[in-house]
Parts: structure tokens; C-alpha cells; sequence
């Protein structure tokens, strides 16, 4: 298990520039499978998660180069349908979340798509329902291998058909739209997730040749087509990292530019953070950070009542950012609710932070009202242990912020996610060790 010493209470400065999309990265590097032809994928994180996805790729046949930092070609011309039978496939499909997106393209494809429960935080059901429901509207054939969580989809073709998905489910969508763009006829997705980035993914496919309009709203329309081509493709800056780096610039009361953070897909994220009271500045394609020597302080609503701060599929927030600005709000000036909807198990690291002397109250699993000490108190420096990639972060912020040295275990939690996240750090004047 992986460690960091973080000696605390030490402002930062300087520039910090995100990584590509993780999130984004799982998705795009799935559809490499839909075509025989080269895709070229830039801006690839140097994540584990990601890392994971690629070898995975490489066990299934696809031919993989490197071309230089963050960048790799990939030729899906010779897949070897048995390695998804073999016990190596269902002890590594286990290891991330994404893994679930290679169903789609695979099933489109080859007729055929298999997958252990796939992995990713543990933090509440996440269920693959709309996943597999989708499939089963285009035609295939559903099994479900209970003893070993094994899941299988097979068709010999897929119909296109109208689908009402259950939930917005952001892989969910993204695994039947890949599955959509080679079956026969017209698909309309409802009710589709539409991060920025699924519009990446859209985009990416309609390069190749595929029909899809709707790009970016919750109905995606799609005419199947014979067959895609070829492409290359840049990953947007990763929205979750530039959140937690806007956090991190405010708790520690730094002054901090974040560059070239593709400010127009950015969503509600500058205007969650200004609603807690902490000023950015657009210059250019960067985000600036005044430091906060006066703190930051949360706005009420009009009315007068308690700010709510809560998750919502997009254009609302994304439920990644709520760890963080629960722990922002933590040395704010004034109170906030912050309501995880989505997931029941993320907020149970508001413990370690009660450790550290903040002022929460976790009313249930989804909801804990913070009331901030604006910066009257300082956090107190702990040992914990990190229980999830963003809850992780949030730690890892809260220890920067903090009076003293902290040690966070369980690290492989955030390096899922953040590239090189201590070497970044340290360049920015954060006193940080891998131990
Ligand atoms: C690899 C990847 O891309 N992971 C992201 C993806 O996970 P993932 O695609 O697994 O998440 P889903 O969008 O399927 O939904 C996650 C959870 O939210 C619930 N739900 C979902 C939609 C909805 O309208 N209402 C609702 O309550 C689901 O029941 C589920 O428990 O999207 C999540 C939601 O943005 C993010 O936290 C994850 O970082
Ligand atoms: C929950 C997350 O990731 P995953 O879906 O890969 O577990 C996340 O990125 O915050």
C-alpha cells in the first residue's frame, strides 16, 4: 500500500496544467475496437486506470504504439475473441470501472461482448443495468453468470430501435451509442448522458463515419453504418482535475494558474466555486487564483437560506467535484449542504475530516451540512487512509491545508486518477512524499 507524508500549511504557486480526461480517456480508448483502421489518440493520461485499459487492449490483440508522451496509435485489425473467455481476462477486466465500454464496440463488431462486474470506486451501488438493458433493445442476447459476476452479450445483428434509458448513465451511454453506430437502421437514445465527455465520443465516432445528431443534447439519434474508419483524436483537459486544483489553490490560500482548461466545456464548475465565495479569473484559456488572504465566503440564496451544493447528470455538476468542495467548504466563511445524490457511499469520508477538527454533520449518507471556520482554525494534521480516488484528493488537499505533517495510506487510490500527481505538486511548492 502506497504512501504520502504531506507537511502542511505551506502556500503554493505558480502554473499547474491538467492532464487529459480520464474519464473521457476509458471511453475513447474503448472505441479503437469499432475499426480495423489506425486510430491515433492524443493527450492520454499516464494514470493506472487508464495504463489498465491499454494493456488490456493489447491482451485482446490490438496492435499498440507509442508515438511520445501521452500519445499512441492503435490498430484493432487481428482481435483474439478468446482471450474475453480466458481466467486472465476475468481477473483484469475486474481492475477499473471503464472496462465495462469495451462490451459495446466488441458486441457491434464481432457479435459478441463479454465482462466481469468491472471495478472502480467503491463508493455505493453502481449498477450495469441500462448498460445491458440497451443491448438487449438492439437484439442481443443477455447471459449473466451469477457465480462468477460474469456478464455476456451476443447477437448475430443489432437493430436499430428507440430506447428510453432508465437513468442517464454516462458509460452506459457511451457503451450502447458504440454499440449503435454499426447496427442495422435508426437508434434514438433518450434520456442520454451528455458529459462533455460522450461529446468527445460522439465527435470521435462521427469522424470515423458514423451518423449521430444530437451531439451534446439528452437525445442522440444514430444511423447505422457498414463499417468505420480511422481517426485521431485529442482528450479535453481532465474537468475533474481543474476542480480539484481551483479547491486546492483556495484551501491553501495560493495563488495559482491553471492553463489551458477548455473553459467552454466546463459547465457549472467556475460558478459552484464562485458560489462559495472563491474568485477566478478568465484570462485567455487559463483560470486564474488570487490568494485568498481573507478567506473566501459561501453566498447564500436570495432568500436568505442555506446554499445547496448538489450533484446532478449534465449540464448539472458532476457528482466527482462534491468530495472536494465539501472540503473547501470546510475553511469557507458561512455554511453550505452538500447532497451527493447519486452515490450513497462518498460521503463517509467526512470522518477523517471531523479527525482533523472541520465542522460537518453528516445528516445521511447523501447529505452533510459544513459549516466553515474561515480559517480561524486551521485543520489538524492525521494519518488516513485514502477510501476513494476523489474523497483521496480531497484528503490530499485537506493535509496541504492543514497545521503539521499527515500521511495518507492507500494512495493507489488517487494515482487511478491523477497523473504523477506528487511531482506536479512539488512543482508548485507543495511539500509532498511518496513513502
Ligand atoms: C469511468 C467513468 O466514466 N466513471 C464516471 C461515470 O460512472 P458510471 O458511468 O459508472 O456512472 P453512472 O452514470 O452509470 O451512474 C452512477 C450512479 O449514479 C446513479 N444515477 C445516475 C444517473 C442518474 O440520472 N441518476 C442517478 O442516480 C446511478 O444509479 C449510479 O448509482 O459517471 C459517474 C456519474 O457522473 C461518475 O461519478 C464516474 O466518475
Ligand atoms: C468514480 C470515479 O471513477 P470510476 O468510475 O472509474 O470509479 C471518478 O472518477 O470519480
Amino acid at each position: 500500500m502506497g504512501t504520502f507524508k504531506i507537511e502542511g500549511g505551506h502556500s503554493l504557486s505558480g502554473e499547474i496544467t491538467p492532464q487529459g480526461a480520464k474519464n473521457e480517456a476509458l471511453q475513447i480508448l474503448c472505441a479503437v475496437l469499432l475499426t480495423s483502421e489506425k486510430v491515433t489518440i492524443n493527450n492520454i493520461p499516464d494514470i493506472v486506470d487508464v495504463n489498465k485499459l491499454i494493456s488490456l487492449l493489447e491482451d485482446l490483440g490490438v496492435k499498440i504504439q507509442k508515438r511520445g508522451k501521452g500519445s499512441y496509435t492503435f490498430k484493432a485489425d487481428d482481435i483474439n475473441l478468446d482471450y474475453l473467455q480466458s481466467d486472465q481476462f476475468k481477473q483484469d477486466g475486474r481492475g477499473l470501472r471503464g472496462s465495462i465500454m469495451l462490451v459495446g464496440p466488441l458486441l457491434a463488431r464481432f457479435g459478441k461482448g463479454y465482462i466481469p462486474k468491472p471495478g472502480g470506486d467503491k463508493i455505493g451501488r453502481r449498477r450495469l443495468d441500462t448498460h445491458f438493458e440497451g443491448f438487449i433493445k438492439l437484439g442481443a442476447k443477455f447471459r449473466y453468470n451469477k457465480e462468477e459476476y460474469f456478464y455476456g452479450v451476443e447477437a448475430k445483428e443489432l437493430k436499430g430501435t428507440y430506447m428510453l434509458l432508465d437513468e442517464a448513465s454516462v458509460t452506459g451511454t457511451a457503451n450502447i451509442l458504440m454499440a449503435a453506430v454499426l447496427a442495422k437502421g435508426q437508434t434514438t437514445i433518450y434520456n442520454a448522458a451528455c458529459e462533455p465527455y460522450l461529446q468527445q465520443l460522439c465527435k470521435m465516432l462521427i469522424r470515423m463515419g458514423a451518423k449521430i445528431s444530437g451531439v451534446g443534447s439528452n437525445l442522440l439519434v444514430i444511423d447505422g453504418v457498414e463499417s468505420l474508419g480511422g481517426t485521431e483524436h485529442t482528450m479535453l483537459p481532465d474537468m475533474i482535475e481543474i476542480g480539484s486544483w481551483i479547491g486546492l489553490a483556495a484551501m491553501t490560500r495560493s495563488e495559482l494558474t491553471i492553463k489551458n482548461v477548455s473553459w467552454d466545456d466546463l459547465g457549472q464548475i467556475p460558478t459552484v466555486f464562485r458560489k462559495l465565495g472563491i474568485q477566478l479569473e478568465r484570462r485567455g484559456d487559463d483560470i486564474f487564483i488570487p490568494k485568498h488572504t481573507n478567506g473566501y465566503e459561501i453566498q447564500n440564496y436570495i432568500d436568505g437560506s442555506i446554499l445547496t451544493i448538489a450533484d446532478a447528470p449534465w449540464p448539472g455538476l458532476t457528482p466527482d467535484l462534491l468530495s472536494i468542495i465539501l472540503v473547501v467548504a470546510t475553511q469557507a466563511k458561512g455554511e453550505v449542504i452538500i447532497h451527493q445524490k447519486m452515490f450513497e457511499s462518498r460521503l463517509f469520508f467526512v470522518d477523517k475530516l471531523l479527525d482533523m477538527g472541520a465542522k460537518i454533520i453528516l445528516c445521511d449518507p447523501h447529505r452533510a451540512a459544513v459549516m466553515g471556520h474561515n480559517f480561524k482554525s486551521t485543520l489538524k494534521a492525521t494519518t488516513m487512509t485514502s477510501p476513494d480516488i476523489r474523497a483521496g484528493v480531497s484528503l490530499l488537499i485537506a493535509a496541504l491545508s492543514a497545521k503539521g505533517t499527515s500521511i495518507i495510506h492507500n494512495i493507489e487510490q488517487i494515482d487511478r486518477g491523477y497523473e504523477n500527481i506528487d511531482v506536479r505538486l512539488k512543482a508548485i511548492g507543495a511539500k509532498i512524499d511518496r513513502i
